[in-house]
């Protein structure tokens, strides 16, 4: 049995878009032998432009996209396809073993949200998790955000709550690399820690919106299950991740 601990790290897909910083991230997770790593994928501009390449007008409803049935062939596969399989090359060339995964097989089945939303997808927690083995090979998992319920329906979950979903059950660190290095204030300046009262008004001030309104919120609900602190930080910054990991303070740390 590995002693290290595990990380769960969520990927903004804006990252597909620049692949030296891809390289760079993988380069740092390569140097990081101490603790173990999944990685948890999103993908929501590609999801964009090949919906928008198909024809398809598409919405979201508090970050969440509109998932109707006849789009998800192709918001499958961009995420569980081509995002997952660039992730993997770009692993590949920086001498990393990964592996490419759905939902199903990290082991968190999906049910629709809410009707409105088509086929978006809620996390539920299955005792059938394959990452842990995949961990004490040394393998690097790659979860993509597309979800299955028990009749092999497919769903399109939010990646961050993806990821959380996968940190629950593992026991695992959370860290959100997305494009922005911190949460910011009304004047643009980084918010280093938020708790729950801060969070609901900065919403409610319209500060925090959008897609980050989603990372806020299910940071604030992973901090709260996890009992420890979630953090928000750039994939621009791989440096940031190798100061998370030694137990420093950067980005936004959302805690309970
Ligand atoms: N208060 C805020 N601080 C930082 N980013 C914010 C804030 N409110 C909204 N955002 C937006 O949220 C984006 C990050 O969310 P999202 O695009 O969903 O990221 P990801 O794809 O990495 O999950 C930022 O690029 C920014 O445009
Ligand atoms: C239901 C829902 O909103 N699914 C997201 C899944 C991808 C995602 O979350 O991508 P980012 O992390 O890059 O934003 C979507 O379709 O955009």
């Amino acid at each position: 049995m590995t002693t290290k601990k595990t990380w769960v790290i969520k990927l903004g897909g804006a990252v597909l878009n620049n692949p030296a910083a891809l390289d760079a991230l993988f380069v740092a997770l390569g140097s990081q032998q101490q603790a173990n790593f999944v990685l948890v994928h999103g993908g929501g501009a590609l999801v964009d432009s090949w919906l928008q390449d198909a024809g398809f007008a598409t919405a979201k409803h508090q970050g969440l996209r509109i998932s109707p049935a006849e789009q998800m062939p192709y918001i499958v596969g961009a995420l569980a396809g081509c995002a997952n399989k660039q992730l993997l090359g770009a692993a590949l060339k920086n001498k990393l073993k990964p592996v490419g995964l759905s939902l199903f097989e990290a082991g968190i089945n999906a049910e629709q949200k809410l009707k409105a939303l088509g086929q978006v997808g809620e996390c539920i927690p299955t005792a059938d998790s394959i990452l842990p083995l995949l961990i004490e090979a040394g393998r690097l998992a790659l979860v993509s955000s597309i979800g299955f319920d028990e009749q092999g329906h497919w769903y399109n979950v939010n990646a961050d709550e993806a990821a959380a979903a996968i940190a629950k059950l593992l026991g695992a660190e959370l860290i959100f690399m997305t494009d922005v290095e911190a949460v910011l204030d009304q004047q643009g300046q980084a918010l280093h820690q938020l708790d729950k009262a801060q969070i609901e008004d900065l919403i409610a001030q319209g500060v925090i919106s959008g897609g980050m309104e989603v990372k806020v919120k299910t940071s604030l609900l992973a901090a709260q299950h996890l009992r420890r602190g979630v953090y928000i930080s750039s994939w621009q910054k791989p440096e940031n991740l190798i100061a998370l990991l030694q137990g420093e303070h950067v980005g936004t740390q959302i805690s309970m």
